[in-house]
């Protein structure tokens, strides 16, 4: 599976180092889209409203009552009454008319205070960031002393050192949150700092200030939003309590909790003086919590996705997958929050006990359509599609995840990543029998170490008690398919389970995925970049170009060169054969690089780099079509006389 980070490819090569100030960057991560996007849920709306309405009482409020704020009525500590509806205090001012044109210092003070602790804590943030390791250690291990002494005290100890007033309020909560910021930012910076685009920027000689603001900040900026406002209500809180104490806003100024100061003296004789102040900062501060929380809602890619991800699309016309069909897959497309495609409208069906091989370059969309159907997608993406269905399983609905972890078995590419390295392999091995079959620990136990005798693991007994770094790469490979097939699969997805194994063993996996096709009559789809592999294994084959499926042929069709797509014809041009007796000439390359999911040009993505492209190849995506017995290719120049 694809790392976000490395879905893009960077302007040329790393040696291609040129002017460091101007060094050509890497492009935009993928993720960008995805950043771009708020989405409006009705917290993050109300939250806004709300605080837009009291923004604009703090405007207003000081034009329209601030003469009534300041009138004398000579009723002092008067309760409620038509003419004050929250009384009047010692002085026999409206509270009310008090509270409301207090709302502009208490907004401002606040603003201010938050945009202190922001700025601060994120050039902390990222100076440690941009520091040497040294710097950077120590500056963490102090931002965490910080985070974790309570922003209240901190203020008060700034406060006192300062002295009173609104400035050193201000000042004093500033600082008290940076920390804050700046322990979030430099978490952020270094988990974005790991990832591949950030180290072309690097390798090419972009400044840190430049990769800074350019690729880590704004991949940050979604966490640090949502702590700005969480921030807002905190330093509200903050303030009020100074001014609360005495030690914020000096009479005769006023802030809502200088007011509420005032209120609490006559609590026992009118109540309602400390209401109007009190509903105000709780009310301020709820609502920048909504916008907060609607910030964070709207940046999490599982929130509003619908049926765990997935949303049923327009079935496709005139494709119809045959009777008995085990997987049918009907218009399944991937899709970033931006609506950039990653896989666009895919169907195929996959009989019982067929292998169906997937072939295509890197980033082509393999492993998205297999995780799609494995309802196993990446956190950020979404998926839609007509139909998905395995058996009686409809996959695009809410499934049974009983069903889903007992009747689809996935082998990952990366077999050292695939086991939990905490765990011994016997508890891996056993949990979906024992947790979704209720099969008993001894029975599983038992179950597991026939799996890993069936997988040729010698010594089962003991395999079952060690740790996954106890095994060699290709044992855990091999674990890893006893795990899969164990609860016994109706489809087995297997993505690239040979990259990273050597020629040996990955011939001995492929021999074992073969004997499980047919001793256990289990369906496989069989993903693989190298179309040699396919087409030792597989049954059948699905090409795939750019997130669509271009070519669907027999392997007995790809074994002998009979390929009618061009770029499928590239691929076994490109592709080594050692079975082949006459001389075949020098291999050739696919000339060129597959688009970007974000820059797929409108009509076929192949055509830049076809050699038989035809005028409407630029304009008119193709639309597959037959080209014999279980043969169909997505191509405008099929059948066209070259
Ligand atoms: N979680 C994700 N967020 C954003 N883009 C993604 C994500 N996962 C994959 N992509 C992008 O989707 C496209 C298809 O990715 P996918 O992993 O399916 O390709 P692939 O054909 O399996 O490639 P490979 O052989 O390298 O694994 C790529 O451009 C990839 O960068």
């Amino acid at each position: 599976m694809h790392d976000p980070a490395d879905g893009e490819e960077p302007h040329g090569p790393p040696g291609a180092r040129s002017d460091p100030i101007d060094g050509e960057e890497p492009q935009d991560p993928p993720g960008r889209e995805e950043r771009a996007v708020i989405r409006w849920t009705a917290g993050l709306k109300a939250g806004l409203a709300g605080l837009a309405a009291v923004a604009l009482v703090g405007l207003a409020a000081p034009y329209l009552f601030g003469e009534a704020a300041q009138q004398l009525s000579g009723a002092a500590r008067e309760g409620v009454s038509a003419g004050h509806w929250l009384g009047t205090d010692a002085l026999g001012r409206d509270v009310l008319a008090r509270t409301l044109v207090a709302t502009r210092l208490t907004l401002l003070m606040t603003a201010a205070a938050t945009a202190i602790a922001g700025v601060l804590g994120i050039l902390i943030g990222t100076t440690v960031w941009v520091a040497g390791p040294r710097v950077r250690e120590t500056g963490l291990r102090l931002i965490d002393v910080m985070v974790s002494y309570p922003a209240v005290i901190l203020a008060l100890v700034v406060a006192a050192i300062l002295g009173a007033g609104p400035v050193a309020a201000v000042l004093a909560i500033g600082v008290a949150w940076s920390p804050a910021f700046a322990r979030l930012t430099a978490s952020l910076a270094a988990s974005v700092a790991g990832r591949d685009f950030v180290a072309t920027a690097r390798l090419l000689g972009v400044p840190p200030y430049r990769v800074l603001t350019r690729h880590l900040l704004p991949n940050i900026a979604e966490p640090l939003l949502v702590l700005l406002s969480v921030a807002f209500a905190g330093t509200l809180t903050a303030l009020s309590g100074l001014s609360f104490l005495g030690l914020g806003v000096q009479p005769p100024a006023y802030d809502w909790g200088a007011l509420l100061d005032t209120g609490l003296e006559a609590i026992y004789t009118n109540p309602a003086e400390a209401v109007g102040p009190a509903v105000a900062i709780t009310l301020t501060g709820v609502l920048a919590g909504f916008v907060g929380d609607g910030l964070a809602a709207g940046s999490d890619p599982r929130a509003g996705r619908g049926r765990d991800g997935w949303s049923p699309s327009a079935p496709v016309p005139g494709r119809r997958a045959p009777d008995g069909a085990l997987l049918v897959v009907d218009g399944l497309s991937v899709e970033l929050p931006g609506g950039v495609r990653l896989v666009d409208g895919v169907s195929f069906h996959v009989m019982p006990g067929e292998i169906v091989g997937v072939v295509g370059e890197s980033g082509s969309g393999k492993s998205l359509t297999a995780m799609a159907v494995a309802r196993l997608l990446p956190d950020g993406v979404r998926a839609t599609a007509a139909g998905l269905r395995l058996g009686d399983l409809d996959l695009t609905g809410r499934a049974e995840p009983a069903r889903l972890a007992t009747e689809i078995g996935v082998v990952y590419q990366d077999p050292s990543a695939s086991f939990n390295p905490a765990l011994r392999m016997g508890g891996q091995l056993t949990e979906v029998l024992r947790r979704h079959r209720g099969v008993g620990r001894a029975e599983a136990r038992e179950r597991a170490v026939k799996a890993l005798e069936a997988v040729r693991i010698l010594q089962p007994e003991t395999v079952v008690r060690r740790h996954p770094h106890e095994l060699s790469g290709g044992m855990r490979q091999r674990a890893m398919i006893a795990s899969a097939v164990l609860p016994g699969p109706r489809l087995l997805i297997a993505d690239e389970p040979t990259t990273a194994l050597d020629v040996t063993v990955q011939a001995e996996v492929l021999e074992l995925l073969k004997e499980i096709n047919t001793a256990e009559g289990t369906a496989m789809m069989f993903i693989s970049h190298d179309i040699g592999v396919v087409g030792t294994l597989c049954d059948r084959v699905l090409v795939m170009y750019a997130g669509r499926i271009v070519e669907e042929l027999p392997v007995a069709d790809l074994r002998v060169g009979r390929a009618a797509h061009p770029y499928t014809r590239a691929l076994l041009a490109a592709t080594p054969r050692l079975d082949e007796d006459e001389e075949r000439g020098p291999l050739t390359t696919v000339p060129g690089r597959p688009p970007a999911p974000s820059a797929r040009p409108g009509g076929c993505a192949f055509a830049p780099r076809c050699p038989v492209a035809l005028p409407i190849c630029a304009t008119d995506p193709p639309a597959p079509v037959p080209t014999g017995e279980g043969r169909s290719a997505a191509c405008h120049a099929v059948g066209v006389p070259s």
